[in-house]
């Protein structure tokens, strides 16, 4: 534990590295176009390390990645955290085994999103794909990715979220006409669930190309 600041420096330094090569990785798919997108990965029970707002995500350093408090306030550091910052400390301050928040804004998942807001959700089902989910040992599963509407009103959405908590086991959301949120327990397993979420709406959105008008 450093002297002044109340989490350990050389963890954060570790993740801001794993943050960052994960994060290149996604920039380069072209899910994080014109600054979107942010990551965070829990530092300890009170703190998270989370993306610096407005940052190319696509060029991220070890400066562009600063600690907040499960509050969503800046700890040691003058930058400005994500705008979208309670969306991830609420993950962290209600489930202890989360342990990273992926957010991304993919073309499949912002018109997926536009597409099935209507609905309220996008069923994902039938695909071996949903075993990629923690807890899903069968393609015969049905995953219900829900849409929320949004909203540059962090609280009003953090609340929406909240309240599908309640309904049982989750591991993203969509926002209409924005973007995914996805989680797990470490970057490994946030990343797979990032990738099967990405993988799965892109087939229902080719599905309904082939099946239109048929
Ligand atoms: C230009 S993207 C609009 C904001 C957004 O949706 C996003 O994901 C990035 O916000 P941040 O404050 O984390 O850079
Ligand atoms: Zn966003």
């Amino acid at each position: 534990m450093n002297e002044t600041l109340p989490y350990d420096v050389h963890r954060l330094r570790e993740l801001a590295g794993e943050i960052i090569i994960n994060v290149r990785e996604l920039a380069a798919l072209g899910w994080t176009p014109a600054t979107s997108s942010n990551f965070s990965h829990r530092l300890d029970d009170a703190h998270a390390a989370i993306t610096v707002s407005g940052r190319d995500k696509g060029k991220l350093r070890e400066g562009d990645i600063m600690v907040v408090d499960m509050a969503g306030r800046a700890v040691g550091s003058d930058h400005r955290p994500s705008a979208e910052t309670l969306l991830h400390t609420q993950l962290y301050s209600r489930f202890p085994d989360v342990g990273c928040v992926l957010h991304t804004h993919s073309r499949a998942q912002t018109i997926a999103s536009r597409l099935f807001a209507g609905a309220g959700h996008v069923r994902l089902e039938g695909y071996e794909l949903l075993k990629a989910f923690r807890g899903n040992d069968t393609h015969e599963a049905a995953v219900d990715v829900p849409v929320l509407p949004n909203s540059q009103d962090m609280p009003t959405l953090a609340a929406q979220v909240d309240a599908l908590f309640d309904r049982g086991p989750l591991w993203g959301y969509l926002i209409d006409g924005h973007g995914l949120y996805a989680w797990g327990r470490d970057m490994a397993e946030a990343r797979r669930h990032l990738d099967a979420f990405e993988f799965l709406l892109d087939c229902e959105l080719e599905l309904r190309r082939l099946t239109a008008g048929h």
